[in-house]
């Protein structure tokens, strides 16, 4: 990203409130390595949509080592950086999200990423042969957070004591699941110290798929809502996962029935450090059909949503701003 002209930051929104930043301290933890993991998983599904993950078996030099290599890439000159876009949905973006007027401080890498084999997105600075460091790096991590997925997805079903074990994890694993990997920079913002003020770096939104795993550096900017609608900052921890109960998972009684909550979120960005985050997204094939799993049911209780395949759902998301509820057009 180029050095920062005003009117760059005329299109962004601005925002203003002084309390912003309190650290939240009480995001749930969910430790793997303990018995009850599963119902800890669970309840925090419950209670907040929104979730850390330690002791989680990736180990944090893979992360290291892809940080580094996002951190190479978006310090390339910005041509540079541009043949590699723009998004359409994939590819190299800066500052705009989606297709339909969503801004931000914010430049990135999204990636499709399918299975068996697993691969992704090619792009234009991925093809060159300085790019191999980088290439087994995403390849890597990439097949490392799969794996911490499918354990998440089988221990929410052990703690929902659903059958199939894999009743989630099927949904998102299999060959023609409709996987996203994103790499974010939020540069640092100087300007905002003699504002007073923070500026959007993601805009609020649910995410869109079943699961999300996200890593970031130490630096802060992620915020997440609580129920009654106040925004906290998440302490950022470079060697745990945060998880995000998504949309249709969760409180839209699509999968779970509305027994989880998916969770608001944004980013901000920093005046004084530049955060990098990378999030795996997880959802099912375009053929798949979203339904209440018959398991999580009341006797007699209907679904609010028309049944509706994954592949429906995604073409009216991208027709969608970031903050829009994009299961509306589904209810009965
Ligand atoms: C405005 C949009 C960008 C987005 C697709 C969408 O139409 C609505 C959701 C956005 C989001 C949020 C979570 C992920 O970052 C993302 C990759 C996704 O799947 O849905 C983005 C999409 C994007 O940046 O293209
Ligand atoms: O960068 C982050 O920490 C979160 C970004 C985000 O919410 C997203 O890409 O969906
Ligand atoms: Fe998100």
């Amino acid at each position: 990203m180029v050095v920062l002209a005003d009117e760059a930051l005329d299109q962004i929104p601005l925002i203003r409130s002084p309390k912003l930043g309190a650290n939240f301290s009480d995001i749930p933890v969910v430790d793997l390595s303990m018995p009850g993991s599963a119902e800890a998983l669970v309840g925090a599904c419950e209670e907040v949509g929104f979730f850390k993950v330690v002791n989680h078996g990736v180990p944090v030099e893979l992360a290291e080592r892809l940080e580094a290599e996002a951190i190479k890439f978006f310090a390339l000159p910005q041509l540079d950086k541009e043949k590699s876009g723009p998004p359409n949905p994939f590819g190299y973006g800066n500052k705009t999200i989606g297709l339909n007027g969503d801004v931000g401080w914010v430049e990135y890498l999204l990636f499709a990423i399918t299975s068996a084999p697993l691969s992704y997105t090619s792009m234009s600075f991925l093809e060159e042969p300085s790019a191999r460091s980088f290439r087994s790096a995403l390849k890597e991590y990439l097949q490392a957070v799969r794996n911490l997925a499918s354990d998440l997805l089988r221990l929410m079903a052990e703690g929902l004591k659903i059958e199939p074990i894999d009743a989630f994890s099927r949904l998102v694993m299999g060959e023609q699941s409709d996987g996203i990997f994103r790499l974010n920079h939020y540069p640092k913002c100087p300007i905002l110290e003699k504002l007073n003020c923070s500026l959007t770096g993601f805009g609020e939104h649910t995410d869109p798929q079943i699961i999300s795993v996200l890593r970031s550096n130490s630096s802060t900017g992620l915020q997440i809502s609580l129920k009654d609608g106040t925004w906290v900052a998440v302490p950022p921890d470079q060697e745990s996962f945060f998880i995000n109960i998504v949309y249709v998972m969760a409180g839209t009684q699509v999968l779970t029935n509305g027994r989880f909550r998916s969770v608001r979120h944004r980013v901000l960005a920093n005046g004084l450090k530049s955060r990098v985050s990378m999030i795996y997204f997880f959802g099912p094939p375009p053929a798949e059909r979203i339904a209440p799993l018959p398991q999580l049911m009341g006797e007699g209780e209907q679904s609010k949503y028309r049944e509706f395949t994954w592949g429906e759902y995604k073409k009216a998301s991208y027709k969608s701003r970031l903050s829009d509820d994009r299961l509306g057009q589904f209810e009965k």
